[in-house]
């Protein structure tokens, strides 16, 4: 091995591992560094034939081995190891250089990191990645934030090794600061939005339509030829067809349906409230994951309601149709939701994220690419980014045509006892959002008696409260 490398890796677990063979297929001369011993050198010599690698034993090896400016990339688990990660290469790493973070870091701690090492003189770049182990193999959606100024040594490199999508990376400097972490996490949020709507479509499709899951999947694989066409439904499709080895019994029978979460869906929700943004979808989708985790009360819950027992009752075509239709409005409606709660931030935040470009960028490579993305990108090229996705006009067409049907399988599965929390989410959000008289008037009523909290008047300007204790109800005018 001759020469320094071009960037390093540190981390080479699931993630680190695949995006340091993609640098090497693509030429670049890849320094490896892992907090276990001797893996970095492992994965060196197991994909030696596919580029250079130079692991690394220890920090001082790492630095030594590389060219600078250096540029080393983050794929740790998020949390405490990230941050002694960094510290490791601030001791050793020069002025110049620039830490990258691929992890799925909280866009706080990111900003907080972004503080701390430029007071060394490093540069320190917070950067959403998606794609999973293949895509970061063959070619993820990346996000990177940070400073505007750090992009320009970095964008050549990560856009050589992203998804393509039409000749165009799948790669672009999202903004400042957090902004990468934070545009990752809310990726993340409509990810779990739209594997839950999936899931709620199998589920009624089995249950309600007594389908098999190799029924399911044809199902599922005709709709990809259409336009909820997308990676999560292609892999939906196939996890379906697969039958376990061991029991010969399909698969989704076999596999335990507690379903896990590592952080970036609740964080989506928690920032979602903090902001007043109603992404109801993903909350929906987030707290599915854990109630289906809550086994001991799942379990009494059996016992002590009865056990469930749906109504099948098989509902041909038109129930294919209406969930068809009322999986894509709700789609529309969780990337509607996820993409006002980014624009929400921005005003916040001080950011100015381009959400066409943020589109075109999640159209491959990412574990969310859909058709639909070529859609919101083209929508969003008038540059108006307040108007929510769901009501620009093309868009808004699509979910007043697929209203009745999802209203026909929401309302059905009710009815059926099968509970659909993301899709039935979605249809009361609409509902909310058109409704001229929503009882949250009773609501502020209600607060406004307790603790005087005070109200405002359809009828006239200003801040109100009644003396409630007062039999005569007198009103106050306070402004
Ligand atoms: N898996 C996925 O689909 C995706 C993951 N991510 C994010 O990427 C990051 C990595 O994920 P993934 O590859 O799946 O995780 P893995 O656990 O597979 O790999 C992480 C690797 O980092 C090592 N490590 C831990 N601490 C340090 C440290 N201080 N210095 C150097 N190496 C360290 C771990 O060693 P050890 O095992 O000994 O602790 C392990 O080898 C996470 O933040 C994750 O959220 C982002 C997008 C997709
Ligand atoms: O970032 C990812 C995909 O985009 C990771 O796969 C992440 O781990 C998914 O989140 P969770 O583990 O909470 O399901």
């Amino acid at each position: 091995m001759t020469g320094k490398a071009d960037v390093a890796v540190i981390g080479t677990g699931v993630m680190g591992r695949s995006l340091a063979r993609n640098f090497a297929r693509h030429g670049h001369t890849v320094a490896l560094f892992d907090v276990a011993p001797g893996r970095a050198a492992q994965v060196a010599q197991e994909h030696s034939a596919e580029g250079n690698f130079i692991p690394a034993q220890d920090p001082a090896e790492l630095a030594q081995s590389m060219s600078t400016p250096r540029v080393a990339i983050l794929l740790v688990p998020a949390g405490e190891p990230t941050d002694q990660a960094i510290d490791m290469l601030c001791e050793v790493f020069s002025a110049g250089d620039i830490i990258v973070d691929m992890g799925n870091s909280f866009y706080v701690d990111t900003e907080r990191r972004e503080k701390l090492v430029t007071q060394r003189d490093l540069h320190f770049v917070g950067c959403g990645i998606s794609g999973g182990e293949s895509g970061a193999l063959n070619g993820p959606a990346i996000m990177p934030g940070g400073a505007q100024k750090a992009y320009e040594r970095l964008g050549p490199l990560l856009e050589s090794i992203s998804a393509q999508f039409q000749g165009e990376p799948c790669c672009t400097w999202v903004g400042p600061g957090g902004a990468g972490h934070y545009v990752k996490m809310v990726h993340n949020g409509i990810e779990y939005a739209d594997m839950e709507l999936l899931s709620e479509a199998y589920q009624l499709l089995r249950y309600r339509n007594g389908m098999s899951p190799k029924e399911i999947s044809e199902v599922f694989s005709r709709w990809n030829e259409g336009p909820l066409h997308s990676y999560l439904l292609e892999i939906s499709a196939d996890i379906l067809q697969h039958t376990d080895a061991k029991t010969n019994q399909p698969f989704i029978d076999i596999i335990c349906d507690e379903a896990g979460q590592k952080g970036t869906g609740s964080w989506t929700v928690q920032n979602a409230l903090t902001l007043g943004a109603g992404s109801t979808i993903i909350a929906a989708a987030t707290f599915a994951r854990a109630v289906s985790s809550q086994r001991v009360h799942r379990d009494l819950a059996r016992g002590v309601l009865g056990e469930w027992v749906p109504d099948t009752a098989p509902g041909g075509s038109d129930l294919l149709d209406n969930l068809e239709k009322a999986v894509y409005g709700a789609k529309i409606v969780a990337y509607s939701q996820g993409l006002s709660q980014i624009r929400t931030a921005c005003k916040e935040y001080g950011w100015t994220v381009d959400l066409a470009k943020l589109a075109s960028i999640w159209r491959a490579g990412c574990i969310i690419q859909a058709q639909l993305l070529q859609d919101i990108m083209e929508t969003y090229q008038d540059g108006d980014f307040d108007t929510p996705l769901l009501l620009k006009p093309a868009i808004s067409a699509v979910i007043k045509d697929a209203l009745p049907a999802w209203r026909a399988v929401v309302s059905d599965s009710i009815k059926a006892g099968i509970a659909l929390p993301a899709l039935s989410a979605g249809l009361a959000y609409l509902d909310s959002l058109r409704c001229p008289s929503l009882p949250t008037a009773l609501v502020q009523a209600q607060r406004d008696f307790f603790g005087a909290h005070t109200y405002r008047r359809r009828d006239c300007e200003g801040s109100f409260h009644t003396r409630w204790e007062n039999p005569q109800r007198p009103e106050i005018a306070l402004s």
